[in-house]
């Protein structure tokens, strides 16, 4: 197995830390076509110009041998370089059972390092290197390294006696690396890097030590680098890892929804229109869960007590609506730009309804610049960022909510800053148009039916369950709201963040799902018609935007 293409090397594997020309050659050689093979890699569109080792951690196994974490650089043409994580191990020939055991996408290739023949692997397919972060998380350790220290941080989810279970990687396809320990524990290796505490840790761990928000996976611990410059000057804290309580879950609320949908959908050719009570009894709990969510994340400062600046409610202040309307501003321009570039790829439907956007430029221009000057007393707070159904694990009887990491487009820093919790209700009901949208549309069931009646179908559907899970929301806090002002403010500021998710899902589906494009294309249109009222009762005059057949989304004889 080990015999072709070996890159030799005169350098044992434990010395190779310090060989940089060995690395120089395998960012050259091997590690180009290996990383561009991981789904954890976002490059792999851009046109790239070399990726380079800038640092590498070592973390001593337990028989002696060493992995290394490697921080790669890769570059581009254009735009700055980004940052990932990387964890080898080497497997000699002798070790030949582990060697069996490493699927294709963790082997990164064969070596020859002084006479010895091996394999270099993603480390996380080293149970030896499992079994070392686990147990430095669990002793709190902190390993010197030559750029700054391994800071391994336990959590209070992290239970006393839990430091010896058996680990295994999770075959989740997702942009971080899996692994669980004693099916009890759910460790996450972040694999793009950013300098700063990663918003997922700081959120966990907020929730987990400063609320009784039950409804995530308790916080067990962090893996943070703590760099330093070689002068030995501090530098910003990058976040390697985070640990937390494994949810035993059969699925998400993306795949219960579509379960409850593929229920509703029998029902639809009989024009029955069915939707179960225990379907509302669910949308309800999530409803509440998302409004309890957003009740422990809201922490004013109490007289007497110091402020937690990170998570203190803020107004809405002239530069977070300056931001606002910059940051959409900008995410218009690219979409309507990457628009017209994909005009022709789109089918006729998708075309009629891309027109009517493009059409109401100016509209959506006007109400997004009103948010600059309109009085607004609600307040805005740390929100998970990137709420969708798909972020919600359906345990037997209730949810838990995962994925803290905010929008992977947004900046780090971008990704703290405070918003009113609105926009993950927004994010939540784009999610719940989605589910009917793509059901509705893409089923045998459905096929022959008349385009028009299964529109009004899809949006009965949406306006009940958007409605249910609203009101829920809403009756977490009671009334007073303590973040929202009145109807009014919630209705503009719904609408705002509405338009801003879906214009933002436009891009997300042209590159990644060219046949969803009409879905959040809908979104827009319904926001768009929103807004007309709202304008046309404050005595504006509005564009002449377009009126269309309804049947939108139906792609048949397109
Ligand atoms: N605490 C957990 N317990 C069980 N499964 C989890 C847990 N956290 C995440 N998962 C599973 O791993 C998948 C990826 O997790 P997620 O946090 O969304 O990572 P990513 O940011 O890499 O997408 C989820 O869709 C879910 O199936
Ligand atoms: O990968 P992430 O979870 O960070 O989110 C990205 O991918 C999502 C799709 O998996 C995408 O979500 C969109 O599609 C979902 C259905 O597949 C739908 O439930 C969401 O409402 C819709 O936004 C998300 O936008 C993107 O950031």
């Amino acid at each position: 197995m080990l015999t072709t293409n070996l890159l030799p090397s005169s350098t044992a594997w434990p010395k190779t830390a310090s060989d940089t020309a060995f690395w120089t050659i395998l960012t050259q050689t091997l590690l180009p076509p290996y990383v561009n093979t991981c789904r954890w890699f976002a490059g792999k569109a851009r046109q790239q110009t070399g990726f380079s080792v800038q640092t590498i951690h070592s973390l001593l196994l337990p028989d002696g041998d060493v992995s290394f974490l490697l921080i790669l650089e890769a570059s581009y043409a254009d735009g700055v370089p980004e940052h990932y994580l990387l964890p080898v191990s080497f497997l000699t020939k002798t070790g030949a059972e582990e060697l069996a055991e490493i699927p294709q996408k963790g082997r990164i290739g064969e070596l020859e390092l002084d006479g010895q023949a091996g394999l270099l692997i993603d480390a996380i397919y080293d149970e030896r290197f499992r079994q070392v972060l686990f147990t430095a998380i669990y002793q709190n350790q902190t390993i010197p390294q030559a750029t700054g220290k391994l800071a391994f941080h336990r959590g209070k989810g992290l239970e006393e006696g839990d430091d010896n279970l058996t680990s295994r990687v999770l075959p989740v396809d997702s942009s971080n690396s899996a692994m669980t320990f004693g099916d009890k524990y759910f460790l996450k290796l972040y694999r793009k890097l950013f300098e700063e505490t990663n918003p997922e840790v700081d959120m966990v761990a907020f929730l987990t030590d400063e609320s009784n928000f039950t409804h995530i996976p308790a916080f067990g611990g962090s893996i943070i680098w703590k760099q330093t410059n070689a002068d030995g000057s501090a530098r910003p804290d990058v976040t390697l890892g985070m640990v937390q309580r494994m949810v035993p879950n059969d699925k998400d609320s993306w795949m219960q929804t579509g379960d409850y949908l593929n229920d509703f959908l029998y029902g639809v050719p009989q024009r029955m229109f069915a939707i179960r009570e225990d379907v509302f009894d669910k949308v309800e709990l999530l409803g509440k869960r998302t409004g309890e969510m957003h009740c422990a994340l809201y922490k004013p400062t109490r007289e007497g007590e110091p402020a937690d600046l990170a998570f203190a409610p803020e107004p809405f202040t002239d530069e977070y609506r300056a931001f606002l309307i910059k940051r959409f501003e900008d995410l218009l321009e690219r979409r309507y730009a990457l628009l017209i570039d994909n005009y022709t790829k789109l089918d006729p439907l998708a075309q009629r309804l891309a027109w009517v956007f493009m059409e109401a430029k100016e509209m959506i221009e006007t109400f997004i610049a009103d948010f600059r000057t309109r009085p607004l007393d609600s307040l805005r707070i740390r929100i998970h960022g990137d709420y969708h159904l798909g972020q919600v694990l359906a345990t037997a009887t209730d949810f838990v909510i995962i994925d803290f990491e905010g929008e992977p487009e947004s900046t780090i820093t971008e990704r703290k800053i405070k918003h009113s919790p609105l926009k993950d209700v927004a994010g939540m009901i784009r999610s719940y148009h989605y589910a009917v949208s793509a059901k509705l549309f893409n089923s045998t069931e459905t096929d022959n039916l008349d385009p028009d009646h299964l529109q009004r179908v899809s949006d009965r559907w949406f306006y009940l369950i958007r409605d249910t899970f609203l009101d829920a929301y809403l009756d977490v806090f009671g009334a007073p709201h303590p973040l929202f002002k009145n109807n009014s403010e919630i209705n503009f500021l719904l609408l705002i963040y509405l338009l801003e998710k879906a214009v933002y899902e436009l891009g997300y589906e042209i590159s990644y799902r060219p046949a969803w494009v009409k879905i959040p294309l809908k979104g827009i249109i319904d926001v768009v018609r929103e807004i007309e009222k709202i304008r046309l009762s404050d005595g504006h005059s509005v564009p002449d935007v377009p009126m269309l057949q309804t049947g939108l989304l139906q792609t048949k004889g397109a």
